[in-house]
């Protein structure tokens, strides 16, 4: 096994942060030598995230405390926009440091794309260009080497991992793609906004960014390279009250295949080897408790009514799969552990 691999957090007051806290403690490789915060710097992680008590983590500090040159890893847990400036600032620091970003900041391979949809040109497109998309089991060799690694959106996670497979198999068509998305409340993060206090979230489902979502093109820039064609998707995210959790339903037309059986097999022989993904038994609805709390994806193909069509669902846990959890494999790639250390423990349900 390799040493132990010293490694930075940024944003662990944050949601994402305290879930791969909470996962990457039981890693036996790694070491968290520094947690930083920006208005929770100076507290210890025992106030902000009392769950976390027990792990004897380091307080949080700012971004500028930190010697970069003492750090393997960089995982960054910040808002896009703040992540992309301070990503470029360790590069430079430190040149042999990796970047493993949860971020959307190094997604996006077009730089006007990044802008548009964004809102902002990119701080560095130099090094946009250099990162590696960590949809893990899509992407290791790039992963293995890649300076930064960044990890999918949420929703595209759950899309890609359900619809690559046989998208690149010409199984399924790649016009008139309509996917409908739920996410949990976590999934806006822990800042206060209005749409998330329980008062206005709970009890309530309610679609949001309709036509512009920037999760959008994140997904057509993947499904574009897997058919080798410009694609556009049809994609409404929708907050949904609960705490964790995401489905994806896909609503799609067939190409080369006939049925969703033949669909469930072009899945089954995709992902025979994958530890984390799982295709439902034939007639099993994925079920977001089903993967709550862990590494999973479960993914089920259904036949329409509608002749020439079938219905792709997947669900994901968005701050494990979708983020933290998926961060933590691609570290395990790119630091040559097995790729399962840390992301052992089975779904927690009920
Ligand atoms: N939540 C989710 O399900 C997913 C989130 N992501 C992405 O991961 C990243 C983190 O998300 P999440 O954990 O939910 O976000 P949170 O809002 O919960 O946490 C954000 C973290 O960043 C820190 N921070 C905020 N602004 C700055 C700044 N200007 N400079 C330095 N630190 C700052 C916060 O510090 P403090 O608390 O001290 O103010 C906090 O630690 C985001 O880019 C998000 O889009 C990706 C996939 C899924
Ligand atoms: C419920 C909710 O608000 N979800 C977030 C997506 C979380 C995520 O994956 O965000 P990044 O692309 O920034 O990493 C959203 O729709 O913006």
């Amino acid at each position: 096994m390799p040493a132990k691999v010293k490694a930075a957090l940024l944003g662990a007051s944050g949601y994402t942060g305290a879930d791969l806290l909470r996962l990457g403690v039981l890693h036996p490789g790694l070491d968290f030598v520094a947690l930083t915060a920006n208005t929770h710097a100076g507290k210890p992680m025992s106030s902000v995230f009392p769950h976390l008590s027990s792990a004897k983590l380091p307080d949080l500090v700012t971004n500028e405390a930190v010697e970069w040159t003492d750090v393997d890893v960089v995982f960054c847990g910040l808002p896009h926009g703040a992540s992309q400036k301070i990503i470029v600032e360790i590069l430079e620091a430190s040149p042999k440091t990796r970047i493993i970003d949860m971020s959307a900041d190094y997604r996006l391979r077009d730089v006007e794309t990044y802008a548009k949809w964004y809102g902002a040109p990119h701080v560095s497109p130099e090094w946009q260009k250099k990162a590696a998309y960590g949809l893990t089991e899509h992407n290791r060799d790039a992963i293995r080497t890649a300076p930064i690694i960044a990890c999918p959106g949420c929703y595209p996670t759950a899309v890609l991992l359900a619809l690559l497979p046989l998208v690149g198999a010409g199984a399924i068509s790649t016009e008139d793609m309509i996917i409908d998305a739920k996410s949990g409340i976590t999934g806006a993060g822990r800042g206060l906004k209005q749409n998330t206090l329980f008062a206005e979230a709970g009890e309530s489902l309610s679609p949001y960014s309709i036509g512009s979502h920037r999760h959008g093109p994140e997904i057509e820039q993947e499904i574009g390279k897997a058919a080798g064609a410009e694609v556009v998707v049809n994609f409404t995210p929708h907050l949904i009250p609960m705490s964790r959790g995401e489905l994806i339903t896909a609503h799609v037309r067939l190409g080369s295949a006939r049925n969703a059986a033949e669909l469930r097999d072009i899945l089954a022989a995709a992902y025979a080897d994958e530890p984390f993904i799982r295709i439902a038994g034939r007639s099993e609805m994925p079920a977001t408790g089903h993967v709550r709390g862990s590494n999973h994806a479960l993914i089920n193909v259904f036949d329409d009514r509608i002749p020439g069509r079938a219905i792709v669902v997947g669900a994901i846990d968005n701050l494990v799969k979708g983020s933290a959890g998926q961060a933590i494999q691609n570290f395990n790639v790119a630091f040559g552990f097995a790729e399962t250390t840390a992301l052992e423990a089975l779904p927690l349900f009920p």
